[in-house]
């Protein structure tokens, strides 16, 4: 288990992957109250861009910035500077980049972060995407590793690194915790409440699960944004996790 004692409001994560802002603001009204961050991935920030994270931050919440970069390292620390100057909490880029982007994309966030007179945000490794299974990882992708060796190969390069975490499904958590011990961050999407269906989600657990196996985030989207009352989807998932 990781040792931040963190509330189950802290813990949790909306992912706001709708295709039009408005509707954004719809959720971030409803749910701000009950969530600790909202995350702004690739669709709604490919609509709205910046504004997308305004309208978070404006309504007092916390914003995940989950736009994984994976360039070469000059771009990837742009593209962190300009992020770290919209006062994004977290972001992230992909492991996959190698150890000379995730170096510099954690000196971009800090040395911005220092200009701005602010904490750097935490900055997240993606590992092996939780839509992936075992065999795509090896069919498809062409890594001959097992699937959580290679994520905690990518877990300890991003500590070497500095980064404070990792995006990986919950599977892998105990392997994780292991190898980079309980501070390290870890932040599990593929968060599925008992009975819901997973979707394009190949490694999906409960959060009640996650939590138990020390998850320190857990991002969930779809259960919550095609609930008829997202914001009973919301208590019941804070209610599982608080009853760890
Ligand atoms: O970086 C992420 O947040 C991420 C990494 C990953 O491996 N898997 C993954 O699902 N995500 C994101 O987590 C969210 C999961 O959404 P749902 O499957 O709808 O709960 C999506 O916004 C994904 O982009």
């Amino acid at each position: 288990m990781s040792t931040t004692h963190k509330s189950a409001k802290d813990r949790l994560i909306v992912a706001l992957d709708v295709p039009e802002l408005a509707r954004a603001q719809e959720i971030v009204e409803k749910l701000a109250p009950f969530v600790g961050m909202f995350k702004v991935g690739l669709e709604l920030y490919s609509v709205a861009g910046p504004a997308a994270l305004k309208i978070i931050k404006e309504r007092g919440g916390r914003v995940f910035a989950d736009l994984k970069f994976h360039d070469i390292p000059n771009t990837v620390a742009g593209a962190v500077r300009a992020l770290v100057r919209h006062g994004v909490d977290m972001l992230n880029v992909h492991a996959a980049g190698g150890k000379e982007m995730l170096l510099m994309a954690r000196e971009a966030a800090e040395e911005e972060a220092a200009r701005q007179g602010r904490k750097p945000p935490l900055l997240i490794a993606v590992t092996v995407l939780t839509s992936l299974d075992t065999a795509s990882l090896k069919e498809d992708v062409g890594i001959e590793r097992s699937l959580e060796e290679q994520v905690v190969h990518w877990a300890l390069l991003a500590q070497r690194c500095g980064l404070n975490g990792v995006v990986a499904s919950a599977r892998e958590l105990e392997a994780i915790r292991k190898a980079c011990g309980p501070e390290f961050v870890v932040v599990t999407p593929g968060i599925r409440p008992t009975g819901a269906t997973p979707d394009d989600q190949r490694r999906v657990l409960t959060p009640a699960e996650a939590v138990r196996r020390g998850a320190t985030y857990l991002v969930v989207g779809r259960p919550v944004l095609s609930s008829p009352d997202p914001v009973a989807a919301v208590t019941s998932i804070l209610g599982e996790i608080g009853s760890i």
